[in-house]
């Protein structure tokens, strides 16, 4: 997707940031993030259309009411980050919480009260905002340019929240004292690496070669559980259980991944695998979203680039 920086030079009100072409399909954009990656068949562990992995307490409906609450709030976000282009980076996550927070509460709404993607609005909410200001600032809507600033407005949240401050008030921050993962804050602090530095080059260079789109995508998901220090899993199984799920989606990859004629039937057997111990790569899902999102947008050749 290109944007046009000059498309800000027309923004006034909130009511016409949310008619602006850009706006609506960038809100589109998240939406089809989040919708492509549930609709992803067949996932370990995770809720798709065969069946709902290890949760038992949402579906598939669950999903796309949440993505649907989640992309009406899409705009705001970028208006946040658009009226703040004149704030440095550093000040910026202050202002953000309420909208992330209220932005949370839809979703838990639209849920009945079930957490389908909180990790992911946390991680839209910061590219959208990120997106708002570059538009602003009249600077390149790319994919290294979008996660540069998320981690500008990041900068420090580790440290501030799970190294300091922190009253283990959430499951990341508990995970944190524990086993030392940062989960999405880190995620976001480091610009989204696993993301720049992994899924989203495997699933571009696939699509380049004509590969599937579902299936450059599972392959890309894979690769993600392999590294990622996904939260949800260790909160769900510890460290032997992020271990068994690291180990497991390696051996696949080094196997040939969805190259191999049965990776459909070996995939279904790693769900079976990962109900069975009660295993969920919620984190590596969201990061699946990211990756999506990303891949709309161009690469710059120079990181910064305007
Ligand atoms: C900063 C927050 C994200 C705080 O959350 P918390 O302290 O809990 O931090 P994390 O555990 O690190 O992350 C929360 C969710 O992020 C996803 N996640 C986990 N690991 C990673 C990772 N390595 N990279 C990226 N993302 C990661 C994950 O979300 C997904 O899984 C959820 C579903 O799983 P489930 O097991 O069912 O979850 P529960 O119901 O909670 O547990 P059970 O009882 O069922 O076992 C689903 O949400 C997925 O999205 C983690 O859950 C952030 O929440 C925060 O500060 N919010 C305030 C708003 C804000 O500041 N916004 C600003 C920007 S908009
Ligand atoms: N498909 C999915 N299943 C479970 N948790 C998720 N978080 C984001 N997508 C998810």
């Amino acid at each position: 997707m290109m944007l046009k920086s000059t498309d800000s030079a027309t923004v006034i009100s909130s009511l016409e940031i949310n008619r602006l072409p850009w706006v609506i399909r960038c809100a589109e954009l998240a939406n089809s993030a989040m919708l492509n990656e549930v609709n992803l068949t067949p996932k370990p562990g995770l809720v798709d259309m065969r069946n709902s992995g290890a949760h038992k307490d949402m579906d598939l409906t669950d999903f796309y009411r949440s993505a649907e609450a989640i992309r009406v709030w899409i705009p705001y976000f970028i208006e946040y980050g658009m009226s703040s282009h004149m704030q440095a980076s550093s000040e910026i996550l202050c202002g953000l919480r309420p909208l992330g927070l209220a932005c949370e509460a839809s979703m838990f709404k639209a849920t009945s009260g079930v957490n389908t993607h909180k990790g992911t609005i946390f991680s839209l909410g910061l590219l959208a905002t990120a997106m708002g200001r570059l538009v602003a600032n009249q600077r390149g809507i790319t994919q290294q340019n979008l996660c540069h600033e998320v981690a500008a407005m990041s900068s420090g949240l580790v440290k501030r929240e799970l190294e300091q401050n922190n009253q283990a008030l959430t499951a990341g921050q508990r995970l944190y004292q524990q086993y030392g993962l940062t989960g999405a804050r880190g995620e976001a602090e480091s610009g989204f690496y696993l993301v720049q530095s992994v899924s989203l080059p495997i699933y571009q260079r696939l699509i380049a070669q004509g590969v599937d789109p579902q299936r450059a995508l599972l392959q890309a998901l894979l690769s993600l559980m392999a590294v990622n220090g996904d939260t949800n899993v260790a909160s769900r199984g510890g460290p032997e259980g992020l271990a068994w799920l690291q180990k497991m989606s390696r051996q696949f990859l080094d196997l040939g991944g969805v190259m191999q004629s049965d990776y459909i039937s070996q995939l279904k057997q790693f769900d079976r695998l990962c109900i069975e111990r009660n295993l969920s790569p919620g984190g590596s899902a969201d990061l699946l979203i990211v990756t999506w999102f990303l891949a709309q947008f161009p690469e710059s050749h120079s990181k910064n680039s305007n």
